[in-house]
């Protein structure tokens, strides 16, 4: 089996719509550091998994310097994040999402 792994950091801003009062109701931004990990038991025809690049164009180039309630159809929880991420891109598994220091969110496909 083979894995890779790529760390992306989006910088965004975002507000959570909650069922009770928070200060994460109100727009505020985070740099998020975005873990992806693609398996895969065989390489394709260019001896990889899922290219890097790719990644970062399906990801980066969507969220960063973004606000994530207008890109996100969906309440953009790190849980959330990280499900999405996952849907993206090809052979993924799991996605770690670190909101801040002590704030990590994991999504991994059963
Ligand atoms: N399970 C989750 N809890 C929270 C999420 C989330 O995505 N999943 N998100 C938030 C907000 O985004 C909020 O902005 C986080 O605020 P932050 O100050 O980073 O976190 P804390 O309130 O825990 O404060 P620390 O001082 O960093 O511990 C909230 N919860
Ligand atoms: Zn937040």
């Amino acid at each position: 089996m083979y894995i890779v792994k790529k760390t992306l950091e989006i910088s965004a801003s975002h507000h959570l719509n909650l069922s009770y009062e928070s200060k994460c109701s109100s727009l505020h931004g985070h740099n998020w550091i975005i873990s992806i990990f693609c398996r895969a038991e065989t390489l394709n025809q260019d001896g990889m998994v899922t290219d890097f690049s790719l990644i970062k164009k399906l990801i980066h180039e969507k969220l960063d310097h973004k606000n994530l309630n207008e890109i996100l159809p969906f309440n953009p929880t790190a849980e959330n994040i990280a499900r999405w991420v996952c849907d993206q891109i090809p052979f993924c598994f799991r996605v770690e999402v670190q909101e801040s220091e002590g704030n990590i969110a994991i999504y991994e496909k059963d």
